[in-house]
């Protein structure tokens, strides 16, 4: 780090390059600031355009890319002890991260410097040697989703997961996982409702229980339609029949008898539909009395047709009951005599006067009987009922001469219109404590079905959690054997296969790129760049094309993967075809992360190189620990595998012998490097696999 060049560009950018092991990355970066080259080729590179233009989603790696990439590329330099000098200033690409003093300061990208990888995210540090998350199946792509593939945890804000209990962080998600509220917490049943009204706050709220559907309904015009008969019966044996009682009577009973019809005939009863057209209903009803439980407004027309009815009948014939007399007058002045007439009602059925108090208490009952319909409107129609009727009794002959017959008793101080008016008073004001109270209990009771519904989805939402958590952690298999197994605890959860692929994808020139120092704060900037590197080979696994590939883990800069690994499937496809399917898939894999890397190559100017060595053959797999628990595979297979990685040449595949007549089979070629010594194997003919001319090659 001693040897500095530094130069000035034409655009003014101060270019100080580090001249050392990082030569290669400095030379890309030093020719795209040098004097030679026009300004606006200068910064952003035309590859990142393009980048961003293919995808939108990848600005947030261009950018990120940017800070670990301007390390060298805008020719970052340690000066003399711990300040960083940044040189970019008329093109910095966040203001934050140049300023005006030369400072470097570049806000984080990445949650945390030591998480790797979106879909199995790591602990660890950039050297070799961390634990690792594995990623959740394809079929759960809304938790992926959830997840989020760019970073971990990256959209769990924006999921309708997280949005239900409204999850902004991972804190967030284990304080709900560690609920300490229960539903006994809604010790106030009346929160939320009005004292006088009882109406809900809420408005939504209200709308939804006004709305409710009233399967009770039928009940209620049921008992409505008997107190009405019980009404006329008392009326028909009490007093004088005349034509009106029957013209208000019968139109009344027909118009009941039409509404137990309408709210019976649901579908349940069984014996009143048969006949009704389908093409009435609207909104999935297909009988009346759904629609009429359901609809509202229907249920409040029947209601106040049925009050008016029955309030009207039980004082229609007050004033029928009477004949009317003339007697004859005659008066006798001075000088002439006259013959005048004298009117006189005199009502019949005088003893029938407690008939019409009756009525009128089975018309506040009738009013009463109709639990839902709300207290208010019922309070209103028992006060319209109380005036009129009260107002007619106390007018009516009938009740006065009632009064003058029962004069020789010894309770009849007191008129009996008033007398009634004050029972029918006590009545309604009875009635309406216990429509309150009905209605009270029913408001809370919905707050209380609300609750629940809320609560149960919580549930449902941290079960959801659980899984996205523990399917990151675990393959999708694995997840679903101890989320749903009923296999003793004790056991150790293992997988015996007899012939899966393993490969060892290694950056190893990443070895040369990381380096502690100031200009990439003590590393961070190398280990955000490998972050998006292990991000976007963790993408490729969501392709379904690969979706029998599970990651295992990440070591330092090594991906190690393996593919076959779905128990139950083995025996599925004959032996030959699944071994060819599992290392092809593998060397597929490979050729698309070389792909990807050179990508990313050209972005970030530089030149990292993978190696993969694969292997297949059987293994033993298993899950290990029960603190962040991980899911691992052993055997000789995954040491050759790594063997031939660790022995393999930069953007080659380096594959046994065994495994390279399996690709020989499948169709890919093959070519032989020989004798080569593997530690712990001794000296093995090993083979390369031919790939398509990613990036130039070294
Ligand atoms: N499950 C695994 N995960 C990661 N690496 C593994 C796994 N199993 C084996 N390896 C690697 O395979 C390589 C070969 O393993 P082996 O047991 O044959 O050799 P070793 O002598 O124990 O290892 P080394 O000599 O490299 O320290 C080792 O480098 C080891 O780290």
């Amino acid at each position: 780090m001693s040897n500095l060049k530094l130069g000035i560009s034409e655009n003014g950018r101060l270019s100080v390059c580090t001249v050392d092991r990082k030569a290669s990355i400095v030379s890309s970066i030093y020719q795209d600031v040098s004097p030679t080259k026009p300004k606006e080729n200068i910064s952003p590179c035309p590859s990142q355009h393009s980048f961003v233009d293919q995808e939108g989603s990848k600005v947030t790696r261009v950018e990120s890319m940017r800070n670990a990439i301007d390390l060298g590329r805008r020719a970052s330099v340690k000066v003399d002890g711990p300040k960083t000098v940044a040189f970019d200033n008329n093109n910095a690409t966040n203001p934050g991260e140049a300023l005006g003093n030369g400072a470097v300061v570049s806000k984080p990208k990445s949650r945390s410097g030591s998480i790797i990888g979106a879909i199995s995210p790591i602990m660890g540090t950039a050297t070799p040697g961390v634990p690792t998350r594995s990623r959740p199946s394809s079929k759960m792509t809304k938790y992926v989703e959830c997840w989020g593939a760019d970073k971990p945890f990256a959209n769990i804000t924006d999921s309708t997961l997280a949005k239900n209990i409204g999850i902004s962080s991972l804190a967030m998600i284990e304080q709900h996982l560690l609920p300490q509220r229960t539903c006994c917490d809604f010790s106030n049943n009346s929160e939320g409702l009005g004292r006088i009204t009882l109406g809900f706050k809420n408005r939504e709220q209200e709308r939804q229980y006004r709305n409710q559907p009233d399967g009770q309904f039928k009940y209620y015009v049921a008992c409505a339609a008997t107190l009405f008969l019980l009404l006329a019966f008392i009326q028909l044996l009490t007093v004088h029949k005349s034509v009106i009682i029957y013209a208000a009577f019968g139109p009344t009973l027909i118009t009941l008898l039409v509404f137990v019809y309408l709210s019976w005939s649901d579908g349940r009863s069984g014996i009143l539909l048969s006949d009704i057209s389908d093409d009435l209903y609207v909104d999935n009803c297909s009988k009346p009395g759904q629609v009429v439980a359901k609809n509202c407004y229907i249920r409040l027309t029947m209601f106040v047709i049925s009050v008016i009815l029955i309030s009207t009948c039980a004082v229609i014939n007050l004033f029928q009951a009477y004949i009317i007399q003339d007697f004859p007058i005659e008066r006798k002045n001075s000088n002439s005599s006259l013959n005048e007439t004298f009117i006189t009602i005199i009502p019949l059925f005088v003893d029938s006067a407690p008939s019409y108090l009756y009525s009128s208490v089975l018309t506040l009952a009738s009013i009463s009987v109709f639990l839902r319909a709300g207290f208010v409107l019922k309070l209103v129609l028992m006060l319209l009922t109380l005036i009129i009727h009260i107002t007619l009794f106390t007018s009516a002959e009938l009740f006065i001469q009632y009064q003058n017959q029962d004069i020789v008793t010894e309770d009849s101080m007191y008129p009996y219109a008033p007398k009634a008016g004050l029972v029918l008073v006590f009545l309604a004001a009875l009635l309406h404590i216990l429509d309150r109270q009905i209605e009270f209990t029913s408001r809370t009771d919905f707050l209380w079905k609300h609750k629940l519904k809320f609560e149960q989805e919580e549930v449902e939402t941290m079960r959801g959690i659980n899984k996205i958590l523990l399917e990151n952690i675990l393959p999708a298999h694995v997840a679903q054997h101890f989320l749903t197994s009923v296999a003793s605890k004790d056991e150790l959860y293992h997988e015996r296969y007899s012939s899966i692929a393993v490969m060892f994808a290694s950056i190893p020139n990443y070895k040369e790129f990381y380096d502690e120092t100031d200009v990439n704060k003590q590393g961070l900037e190398c280990l955000r760049l490998l972050n998006e590197i292990i991000c976007d080979f963790d993408k490729l696994l969501l392709k379904p094309k690969f979706s029998g590939i599970e990651k295992i883990k990440t070591i330092g800069s090594t991906y190690m993967i393996a593919s076959g690994l779905r128990p139950g499937k083995e025996e599925q496809i004959d032996g030959n075809t699944k071994e060819e399917h599992t290392v092809a898939i593998l060397v597929e894999f490979a050729i698309a992360l070389m792909t990807i890397l050179d990508q990313i190559n050209r972005e970030s100017f530089q030149r990292f190189k993978l190696r993969v060595g694969l292997s297949h053959g059987p293994v033993i797999a298993g899950v290990v620990g029960a603190q962040k628990p991980q899911y691992d595979i052993w055997g000789n297979t995954v040491n050759v595998a790594s063997r031939m990685d660790s022995t393999g040449l930069m953007g080659r595949i380096h594959v046994t012998e065994d495994t390279a007549k399996v690709l020989m089979n499948a169709g890919y070629t093959c070519e032989c490097r020989g004798p080569t010594f593997v530690k712990g194997k001794g000296t093995l003919i090993t083979y390369f696999v031919k790939t398509p001319n990613i990036g130039g090659g070294l």
